[in-house]
């Protein structure tokens, strides 16, 4: 079969392939499919991880960008009855529109690196069909959304996936598990949605406002970063600190800001 598809990994569509088996075996350990599942994968490139997901047993769906891999794909897997294939940008795509019978998504991918962090964005916004996601990403990226506050990996991402998500940083993979391998290294972490979010905001397009806003500028305060929404007297109103920098508040505290400007909009409005 491969020499029927000579594939040139693609820069532009961030294309590293497994090909340690060990590690994908690790991978597919940490996800552990059940049958009774509904799979999601994401830029499954010649299926290095595909096939364990199928072997489970378990309903896939995968998305693939690159119209070259699809012949590839459909000659492997095509046959399977629990295989679907989507030729198309997961960026764009409405992952709520799978969902059957009320069953979430366990979504899975050894995701481009180059839109890894618009596309967590993207699956954040549809955390409610989502039951778990495992994902391989730039080790860099998966210390950010793991940080605590206090240092400089703590930003919009951390704040933002910690809002919906339990963070869990798995382990970490080495550049020669693919090929091409990647100039950095690579990590695996799993984001599990809340059921109930531990600081729930009125409004959490305000928070990602607030969020936005302060960690534009991450060494200025917030009385500086914040004034265009929040004068100091309502920020130190709800317990915040105006001379602090955005890296030394936690989530709580965001959230506390995001509701003050909710309530700041409802007098306004
Ligand atoms: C890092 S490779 C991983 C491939 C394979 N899962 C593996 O582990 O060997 C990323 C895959 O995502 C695909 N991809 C890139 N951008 C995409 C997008 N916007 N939507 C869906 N797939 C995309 C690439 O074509 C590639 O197959």
């Amino acid at each position: 079969m491969s020499e029927l598809f000579q594939h040139r990994a693609r820069k532009r569509f961030g294309q590293n392939f497994l090909k340690d088996a060990g590690i994908i075996d690790r991978i597919l350990r940490s996800i552990h499919p059940q049958a009774s599942q509904h799979l999601l994968e994401i830029g499954p490139g010649q299926g290095a991880l595909t096939a364990g997901l199928l072997a489970s047993g378990a309903r896939l769906d995968v998305i693939e960008l690159d119209q070259d891999l699809i012949p590839l794909l459909k000659l492997k897997f095509g046959l399977n009855p629990l295989f679907h294939l989507h030729q198309g940008d997961a960026l764009k795509f409405d992952f709520s529109a799978l969902v059957c019978n009320g069953k979430k998504l366990r979504v899975v991918g050894n995701l481009p690196y180059n839109i890894s962090t618009p596309l967590i964005f993207h699956l954040l916004s549809q955390h409610a069909v989502i039951e778990d996601m495992h994902f391989m990403l730039q080790k860099e990226v998966v210390k950010r959304m793991a940080a605590q506050p206090g240092g400089g990996d703590w930003g919009r991402l951390t704040i933002m996936v910690q809002y919906f998500c339990q963070v869990e940083h798995l382990f970490d993979v080495p550049p020669e598990c693919f090929t091409p391998a990647p100039k950095v290294d690579s990590a695996i972490v799993r984001l599990v949605p809340y059921e109930t979010l531990p600081y729930p905001a009125k409004d959490h397009k305000l928070l990602e406002l607030i969020v936005r806003e302060a960690f534009n500028q991450r060494r200025k305060t917030l009385r500086n970063t914040l004034k265009r929404l929040l004068t100091i007297e309502a920020i130190e109103q709800v317990g915040v600190d105006g001379s602090l920098r955005p890296e030394q508040l936690t989530l709580a505290d965001f959230v506390k800001l995001a509701d003050q400007l909710f309530l700041y909009q409802q007098h306004e409005g």
